[in-house]
């Protein structure tokens, strides 16, 4: 199999994270190109804004829905931006600091939508809990596998560092025509006119707001505003075109609370979330080209703590915009799916499966896919953040970005182990120990195998090399566009070292580190200096990587489906230099070489694609990716057909040439 069918599959990053929803990655400056979550993060991102829909004739609209909290992903991680506004015009525009203040929300049942969801099926209602407020429940069962919700985000926007290798409108890759730049902002880019034509309601204002924006831009590394704000941007805009009085605007804005009270504001920010949100809202006013607070009345925003009121709605409910192998490439709101509320333990994912019927004029399409089956009056949960990150680390993010304390069975029951922060028992009996605690001086700070009792010897050295661990990640990740060979360099160093120390394939920071090292080896395998070394590295990363989120994801995760499929391409991918037959060593070498392996592959791919059927939904055939491994299937198998008659043949001949040699004899 050509090497070209990796390509796809190869930034799937984290797969992980939010909407993805999982999650707008945290990403440095406020303007410097920013990534949604991560990706393992289960995708999940919501939005608390409000929805805009495209009208028949093409043309972007905001539909008569009221916006509502989304989950999901969302702008974590803002962070200042290095658009050269002074520190000093943060206090210009009078940003009151953040003040705790007492939420009340209604007990119980279903919630009146005012009309304002129109896109929710029958299927589904919004009911009202004490304890986290609205959420999506199922009035119909359920099952595995089947879409549950579907639609066109209202606003979704590419993150810098895409802008020039995605459509802006549709969010699609197309590999072979290539893309056509706006010739007036030089910045987006379009499949074609018809795209450029459905996304001008949009792009009109943004294109002019863009060319300014770059004008004043102290350096190029800056000429772009971020994903955030260029999404607020549309977001105002779009308040604007619609009429502020709209059902959308006022929701969006937060001019009705009867029809809906947005659960995030800035005083339920967290103090380390309220510089960057100042950072943010500096960054959209130059964006707007709004000089003082009074300027954004337009907006229907009467004050700047309005502004950043709708800084928190949009943080805690946009989600991330994935390719359809779950590769982060933006970030999207809508509504009605920012009902979703979290759980660690989901039911439900978000993806952007892309199936052979969609019409582009719809995509991108979101997706929330049932991951189990889910019986009526079952809440429809999706989660925030990664699943595969120990508890302590979601507990985190949950509390600095969406501002709760999740008390799901994942973080609340007492396991002897949590396979997330585990190591190997000392005595190899196959049980884990926990990670030790923090507290390294302490003497009763033991941690013994679940299974066999034995005492680690040494938790200091452990939890060193968790530290270095997560600190080697964080600088690989930061390398991995700007300098890939340092990066990788990094994984050679760390991985072995972290494997050393005990740690369990699916433990952080060992799994998040292998799949990055994946990605790396993954990346030097695009030019034509292919080796059979990189190569068995890249699969033995992909199947370590793969073995650890089978321990952690259930069957038909998104994130272990596209997982298992990058495994199965890889080993389908032709070798340069095929072991001899008579290289005894090479039968117990891990990947194994010539027919095997390429058995080993066709078990992969048929495995990713049974999981995709339900990640990526089944009626949409699993989307752009399920097609793709269906051929790879297709294609493996008449190579392997191949292989076998060759084999066939071989023996076959043999006896019968012997036969005619002895029967010519005289
Ligand atoms: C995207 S909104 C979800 C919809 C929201 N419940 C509403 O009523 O608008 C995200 C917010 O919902 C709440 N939430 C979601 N999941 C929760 C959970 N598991 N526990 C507590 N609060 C939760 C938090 O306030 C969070 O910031």
């Amino acid at each position: 199999m050509s090497f070209g069918k990796l390509k796809s599959a190869r930034k799937a990053r984290e797969a992980h994270s939010f909407v993805n929803p999982g999650s707008i990655p945290s990403s440095a400056g406020t303007d410097a190109p920013q990534s949604a979550h991560s990706p393992l993060a289960d995708h999940t991102g919501a939005c608390h804004t409000g929805s805009a829909s495209r009208r028949d004739d093409g043309g972007p609209h905001f539909a008569p829905e009221a916006p509502v909290a989304d989950s999901g992903s969302t702008v974590q991680g803002v962070t200042p931006s290095v658009d050269g506004q002074p520190q000093a015009q943060l206090e210009g525009l009078g940003i009151p600091p953040s003040q705790s203040s007492e939420k009340t929300r209604g007990t119980a049942t279903s919630v009146d939508l005012h009309g304002c969801h129109a896109s929710l099926p029958p299927s589904l209602e919004i009911r009202e809990s004490s304890n986290h407020g609205r959420g999506i429940y199922a009035k119909t069962a359920q099952v595995a596998g089947s879409v549950i919700l579907s639609v066109t985000p209202h606003v979704s926007v590419l993150s810098t560092g895409n802008l020039s290798h995605y459509c802006s409108a549709c969010s699609g890759h197309p590999s072979t025509a290539g893309l056509k730049r706006c010739p007036k902002c030089k910045i987006v880019h379009y499949c074609n006119s018809i795209c450029q034509n459905r996304d001008w309601m949009w792009h009109k204002r943004e294109c002019s707001a863009l060319q300014n924006w770059a004008a004043s831009a102290p350096s190029s590394e800056v000429s772009t505003p971020s994903e955030p704000v260029r999404c607020l941007g549309r977001i105002l805009w779009g308040s604007q075109t619609e009429g502020l009085d709209s059902v959308w605007a006022t929701r969006m804005l937060g001019h009705r609370p009867d029809v809906t009270a947005p659960l995030t504001d800035r005083n339920s920010l967290q103090p380390s979330s309220f510089e960057s949100h100042t950072h943010l809202a500096h960054s959209l006013v130059r964006y707007l080209s709004v000089a003082s607070p009074q300027e954004l009345t337009p907006y229907g925003l009467t004050s700047a703590g309005d502004l950043v009121d709708l800084i928190s709605r949009l943080t805690t409910n946009t989600f991330t915009l994935t390719t359809p192998a779950l590769a982060p490439i933006g970030i999207c709101v809508s509504p009605t799916v920012a009902f979703a509320n979290h759980t660690c333990d989901p039911n439900a994912v978000i993806v952007f499966p892309r199936p052979d019927s969609s019409s582009p004029t719809e995509e991108p399409r979101l997706n929330l896919v049932a991951l189990r089956d889910i019986a009526p009056g079952k809440e429809v949960r999706i989660s925030y953040v990664d699943t595969t990150l120990p508890a302590v680390l979601r507990q985190k993010e949950l509390k600095e970005v969406y501002s709760f304390v999740c008390h799901c069975k994942a973080c609340t029951r007492a396991l002897p182990a949590d396979p997330r922060a585990a190591l190997w028992c000392p005595k190899q009996c196959g049980g884990i120990c926990p990670y030790p605690g923090q507290d390294s001086e302490d003497p009763e700070n033991v941690t013994r195998c679940v299974k066999c009792n034995t005492i680690v010897g040494d938790t200091g050295a452990v939890l060193d090399a968790v530290r270095v661990g997560q600190e080697a990640l964080d600088k690989a990740r930061s390398l991995q566009l700007s300098d890939p060979v340092k990066a990788r360099q990094l994984t050679t160093n760390i991985v072995p070292l972290l494997v050393s120390a005990g740690l369990t394939p699916a433990s952080h920071p060992l799994l998040a580190m292998t799949r990055l090292r994946q990605e790396l080896l993954v990346e030097t395998l695009q030019g034509p200096g292919l080796s059979q070394e990189t190569l068995d590295e890249a699969i033995r990363s992909a199947a370590k990587y793969g073995a650890g989120i089978q321990a952690l994801l259930p069957k038909g995760h998104p994130v272990r489906a596209v997982a298992l499929g990058e495994l199965g391409k890889l080993l389908a991918v032709d070798e340069p230099s095929l072991s001899p037959a008579s290289d005894a060593a090479a039968s117990s070498r891990f990947p194994p070489s010539g027919p095997a392996r390429l058995k080993l592959a066709h078990e992969s791919l048929v495995k990713a694609y049974e999981e995709m059927l339900i990640g990526f939904g089944r009626q949409l055939g699993g989307g752009q990716l399920g097609r793709e491994i269906r051929d790879a299937i297709v294609r493996l198998e008449k190579e392997l057909g191949v292989w076998t008659t060759g084999i066939r043949n071989v023996l076959e001949d043999t006896p019968a040439a012997g036969r005619k040699k002895s029967e010519a004899a005289p």
